[in-house]
């Protein structure tokens, strides 16, 4: 297998020395407790080494699909223990569903965050900003797909919507049905660089993948416009390299995307409402009701929605309460890291 077309770059080749004995590998997929590794030899079944188990606390320390690690291959076997992970250049987080306080790693190492949408019901501006904010805080270039282009008639109105809440980053309409638009996502492929796909489920990320990747790889069946319930839906993450150069990761349609960012994603992917708040009038302004709001003044004179500043608050709130709770994690992590020690100790 070529490396260099699972989207090896030098970032990466640089952080192995010389006298290493190890063999360099990429995940491209992730099973329970396993993880299929592709390196020059061939595709091998991965599992973390002893150390690496002991070593690992936060689910940053175990490897997620499109990470770059360092293996050995079983004897006789095509199977690998992974020994290393290799320092990332991206991470795409999420906070795990639900109630529990982790992270969730949907995928690393990628340049390009592909966020994927649908030009009917599923267009969502909120949504939007939403995966702008974690696609900024991962390190990666987000960029917008607009799907199923063809059920829309006013295309261009949604793409001057999306340029309304999404400064600078490049939208690009298509549709697989009739090909319209694929030709220019395609050219977003290059050698060595990896573009992952976000979205919610059923947008359509499964078809654009087999659409680049021209192999029916994954399977897609089509909606039963009154039954949702018997469709397909993506359940793993995987990698693939593409014929032509790049590499393509395919995610499982989120339900709801809980932000794991920091502030300063979120200054990114509201840069309009920053550039309000250093405006005010008064520092301390919370914009509110104070006189020379530049906030209030923008709203009012229709330059920032409602909606869009609401969103950013709630967003802020989001990470405020996580930023919170993140040293009620570092205390979880240490306690699991004592527990380790002093069982081992005991030993
Ligand atoms: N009209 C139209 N339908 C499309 C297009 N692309 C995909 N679809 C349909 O949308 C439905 C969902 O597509 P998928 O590719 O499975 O969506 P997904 O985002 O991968 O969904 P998850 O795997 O659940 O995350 C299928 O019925 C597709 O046939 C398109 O360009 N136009
Ligand atoms: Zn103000």
């Amino acid at each position: 297998m070529n490396l260099q077309q699972y989207g090896l770059q030098n970032f990466f080749e640089q952080q192995i020395d010389d006298s290493n004995k190890y063999i360099l590998g990429r995940v491209t997929l992730e099973h329970k407790h396993s993880y299929r590794i592709v390196t020059e030899q061939n595709e091998w079944l991965g599992t973390i080494s002893g150390k690496m188990a002991f070593e690992s606390f936060a689910r940053k320390d175990y490897p997620a699909v499109g990470d770059w690690v360092l293996v050995e291959q079983m004897p006789g076997e095509e199977k690998c223990l992974i020994h290393k992970i290799l320092e990332r250049k991206s991470v795409f987080s999420r906070k795990m569903a639900g109630l529990e306080l982790d992270e969730q790693i949907v995928a690393v190492n990628v340049d390009i965050i592909m966020i994927v949408t649908s030009l009917n019901d599923d267009f969502n501006e909120r949504r939007l900003e939403r995966y702008l904010t974690a696609a900024w805080n991962s390190g990666a270039t987000p960029i917008i797909i607009l799907t199923k282009a063809d059920l829309c008639e006013n295309v261009d109105e949604y793409v001057e919507k999306v340029q309304n809440v999404a400064f600078g980053v490049d939208v690009y309409p298509v549709s697989t049905f009739t090909g319209d638009g694929l030709s220019t996502v395609k050219e977003l492929f290059r050698p060595n660089k990896s573009i992952a796909l976000m979205g919610s489920s059923g947008v359509g990320k499964s078809t654009l993948t087999n659409a680049l990747i021209e192999e029916e790889k994954m399977v897609v069946h089509t909606i039963r416009a009154d039954d949702a319930k018997g469709r397909h839906t993506t359940t793993h993450r995987e990698l693939f390299a593409l014929e032509g150069g790049g590499v393509i990761i395919d995610t499982p349609g989120m339900r709801e995307l809980q932000l794991w960012s920091t502030d300063s994603a979120l200054d990114t992917s509201f840069s309009d409402i920053q550039a309000l708040l250093l405006q005010c009038k008064f520092r301390n302004c919370s914009h509110k009701k104070e006189p020379g709001c530049a906030v209030q003044n923008a709203i009012a004179c229709g330059d920032l929605e409602q909606q869009r500043y609401d969103s950013y608050i709630k967003l802020q709130r989001e990470i405020a309460y996580l930023n919170r709770k993140a040293d009620l994690q570092a205390t979880l992590i240490e306690n699991r890291k004592n527990k380790k020690l002093s069982k081992q100790n005991r030993k």
